[in-house]
């Protein structure tokens, strides 16, 4: 035996090889973004469990040989698998079970027409002695462990061979093994198992067997397995369905893949090495031979990280500023160019090249990685953790051409930067920031009464239903007027009501606005005010993340403002605890951030799958791309819906396609979608993209004006997006549109100004829906979970009351009558 064992461990041959095949490869799956759970020897059929469960104790089971594949190190026994980590071993679902029928119950081969019948049967009692193990790995109630240990060391032989050997053989045997009904019937579990083992259709991906592929694959297996020696086939039975003889086939399964399935693992292959995410700052050469200098200017808001980082921008001979917003982008390219240095603007919608200019402000998404600069500023750098936007972050960071890079934003991604630079090679400098005055959590609250409203003060919700409730709330009770700043506002509608704010000349003393404030705008805020602190996510009502309350309730109090200390309350008194829990919270620690594939990457993974649409080329790669830890895949339903939307359009290329997928659409609102799909159906005609929309004469006089006029400029800045990203033959009316697209902000401006009018839906007889920076909200769930207050407008309740539950329970003493430092 123990020549046996030693024989196994030298045979090299097999090592190798299997380690060429598997181990090498297999390492490049663990991040497969749906990782099937490793082997377990838990049993999940309840019948096979007591009946197999002593053939793991059997003494001569430490024998056993382990297969090269086996232990992977990490299998760590099935003890230590969670029982509900076990279930995925079962996700190939029902095809398996299906697949896996041809051997009968009776002994008898079922009708299987691809296959020779090559298995007999043979009388049970001439085989009672071998059946009574059968099945049951040895487990047959009356054996002793002697007898068990015994018949362990019988099958040594055959655990030992060569599998490569082992299969020659396979392939030249002519008929099948003579055995009894109980034999065929264990046989058929184990194939059953086998064909169902998450362990082997993972490490099957080592060799190019996909997961799809995997059942078909076990199923011909099956098939071969029929004709196996009958060694061999009385080992498997004393196995039984357990992972010992998943280990035991799967190098026999391997050999028959390579030999049986060229072309199926040639296209796995050549898919799964085009969806390769993983190593991504390999794909900036570029900037790899550059030394770059990465500074993290870390710190909460308003402690001074971007204007110390726009200084050194300012100084350098050339620099790019990359921002989240294009408000941002504006605010930077008018301050830098007022102060001299000449700026060009570059946002998907706009391009101002002043001339000389060897700076450029633009949006995040289009920085350029070819052009050289000295100083690169990306703001908000925690913005690469975002699921849809985040890969335009990464993609920055790893790419940009600087010779110094400014990083600014707050902690929570300061590890994986740590990480990331290490892998770039580049130098990491960190300046830590703390805020310029402490942020002061204002105790008493309003008290839920819109009377205790002062000038400077800024109602912040979520919701653009309840923003115009609580701007006609306010107007209607006290003496302040109110300016609004949400997501579906054009940028220089936004600006153009953040400056009726801060001039302290007019009775505009009061800002109402969303989440879309937290980011961008030089506000003269005195006290933020959350009206409440829950959110619709798309699907539910959610608390709003403490990283968001703490961005939004910063905005109070800035340096250099008219009020330079900030205050932070809630409307209502039950929600200031959760309010003090938000800003008492360390920032997050951020595990993984966004990357998405660039077209060149979707074009090569696309010419593996020559016969797919669009669409489920996107499908394909989500399911098949590998990434490293550090990452994830951002989220691209919205993506999809475009992708499925233009299916059916002619004329366009995949990279025509690509680029449409990306342009700034609001997937829920038809109107946009409408014209997004005619836009696309001309450019595929060939024909120049007509904008067919006519202007309003005069400004909102209702809500659904209102509404009318957001989507005819989110129309319109579309346009402008598809102008930028194709062909400008093809988008000739671009002057027009713009001058449409001014005419339109001024009218909203307009509008604004006077909105003394209920909001109403967007979609009539569905449910609500409004663009707040990428959230959309549904009116219908948002009813469901309010109630009425005596100010007459609805606010967000059910979600609070369960905080308060929750805070009861953890005994949170919070003394309301002071002040806490944020
Ligand atoms: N050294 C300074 N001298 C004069 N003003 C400053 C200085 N540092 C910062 N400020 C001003 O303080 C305000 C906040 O600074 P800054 O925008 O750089 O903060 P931040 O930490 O980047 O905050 P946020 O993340 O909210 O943008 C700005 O109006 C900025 O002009």
């Amino acid at each position: 035996m123990a020549r046996g064992l030693f024989h196994l461990c030298t045979r090299k041959r097999i090592l190798s090889k299997l380690q060429a095949l598997l181990f090498i490869n297999h390492s490049q799956f663990h991040t497969f973004q749906n990782p099937v759970s490793p082997i377990s020897t838990r049993f999940s059929n309840p019948l096979l469990r007591p009946r197999f469960s002593q053939s793991s104790k059997l003494p001569g089971e430490r024998f056993r040989p382990t297969r090269p594949f086996s232990a992977a190190g990490n299998e760590g026994g099935a003890t230590e698998t969670p029982e509900g980590e076990f279930k995925t071993d079962f996700e190939l679902g029902d095809e398996v079970i299906n697949s896996v029928h041809g051997f009968s119950e009776h002994g008898v081969v079922a009708n299987d027409e691809s296959n020779d019948c090559n298995l007999e049967i043979v009388d049970s009692a001439e085989c009672s002695s071998s059946s009574n193990n059968g099945g049951g790995g040895g487990g047959g109630g009356s054996d002793t462990n002697n007898e068990l240990g015994k018949k362990s060391e019988e099958f040594m032989h055959v655990a030992s061979r060569d599998p490569v050997e082992l299969y020659r053989e396979m392939c030249s045997v002519e008929r099948g093994p003579r055995l009894d009904s109980t034999e065929v019937e264990v046989l058929l579990e184990v194939c059953h198992w086998f064909a169902k083992s998450g362990w082997a259709s993972n490490q099957a991906l080592a060799i190019y067997i996909g997961l799809s592929f995997f059942p078909t694959a076990a199923h011909k297996f099956r098939n071969f397995l029929k004709k196996c020696p009958a060694d061999v086939a009385k080992y498997l039975v004393y196995l039984g369905p357990s992972d010992e003889a998943v280990r035991f086939l799967f190098p026999i399964f391997v050999e028959f893949c390579l030999e049986n399935f060229p072309d199926e693992i040639k296209r796995f292959r050549g898919m799964v090495e085009a969806a390769d995410l993983t190593k991504p700052h390999t794909w900036f050469p570029f900037a790899r031979v550059m030394k770059r200098k990465i500074i993290y200017h870390c710190g909460p808001t308003n402690s001074g990280k971007t204007y110390n980082a726009l200084q050194r921008f300012m100084e350098a001979k050339t620099g790019i500023y990359c921002s989240p917003l294009r408000l941002l982008a504006m605010e930077v390219f008018d301050k830098v160019n007022a102060k001299g240095i000449y700026c060009s603007l570059l946002t998907g919608q706009e391009k101002k090249r002043v001339p000389f200019s060897n700076h450029v402000a633009c949006t995040v998404e289009m920085a350029s990685t070819q052009e050289l600069y000295e100083v690169a500023v990306i703001d908000e750098i925690q913005m690469m953790a975002d699921s849809n936007r985040g890969y335009a972050w990464t993609r920055a960071l790893l790419g940009l051409t600087a010779d110094e890079i400014h990083l600014c934003g707050d902690p929570s991604v300061l590890d994986i930067v740590r990480k990331i630079c290490q892998d770039m090679g580049d130098e990491l400098c960190e300046q830590h920031y703390e805020r310029f005055k402490p942020l002061v959590v204002e105790a008493k609250t309003l008290l839920g009464n819109l009377e205790n409203i002062r000038s400077g003060d800024c109602v912040v919700a979520f919701s653009r239903r309840e923003i115009f409730e609580v701007k006609l709330a306010i107007e209607k009770q006290t003496k302040h007027r109110c300016c609004v700043i949400y997501g579906a506002l054009p940028p220089e509608t936004r600006r153009q009501q953040a400056s009726l704010f801060n001039d302290q000349s007019n009775e505009y003393d009061v800002l109402v606005a969303s989440d879309a404030v937290g980011m961008g705008l030089n506000l003269n805020i005195r006290r933020v005010i959350f009206n409440s602190l829950t959110k619709y996510n798309g699907d539910k009502m959610v608390p709003v993340p403490a990283s968001q309350v703490k961005q939004i309730a910063g905005r109070a109090g800035r340096r250099g403002c008219l009020y330079p200390d900030g205050l932070a309350t809630t409307l209502h008194l039950d929600d200031l605890d959760y309010l003090i829990e938000c800003l008492k919270q360390p920032f997050d620690d951020v595990k993984k951030v966004g990357l998405f594939p660039s077209y060149e990457q979707v074009e090569l993974f696309s010419g593996q799958l020559p016969d797919l649409t669009f669409t489920q080329i996107l499908e394909k790669f989500g399911e098949n791309c590998r990434l490293d830890g550090s990452y994830f895949l951002c989220q691209h339903n919205h993506i999809k819906k475009i992708a499925n939307m233009l299916e059916k359009v002619q004329g366009l290329s995949l990279e025509d396609r690509f680029n449409f997928c990306f342009a700034p659409v609001n997937v829920r609102d038809p109107k946009a979608m409408y014209h997004l799909l005619r836009y696309a159906t001309s450019f595929g005609q060939k024909l120049p993209v007509n904008v067919a929309m006519g202007m309003p004469r005069s400004s909102a006089r209702n809500d659904a004006e209102l509404l009318d006029l957001e989507t005819r400029h989110q129309v319109l800045s579309m346009y402008l997006w598809l102008s930028n990203h194709f062909d400008e033959e093809t988008f000739p009316y671009v002057k027009k549109v713009e001058a449409m697209a001014s005419c339109i902000a001024d009218l909203l401006g307009q509008s604004l100004v006077k909105a003394n009018w209920k909001p109403e839906s967007r979609i009539k007889g569905r449910p609500k829906t409004e663009k707040s920076e990428g959230q959309l909200e549904t009116r219908s769930a948002v009813e469901l979970q309010t109630e009425k207050t005596e100010m007459g407008y609805s606010r967000t309740r059910s979600l609070l009351k369960l905080y308060e539950k929750k805070r009861h329970e953890n005994s949170l003493l919070l003394d309301h009558s002071k002040k806490v430092a944020g």
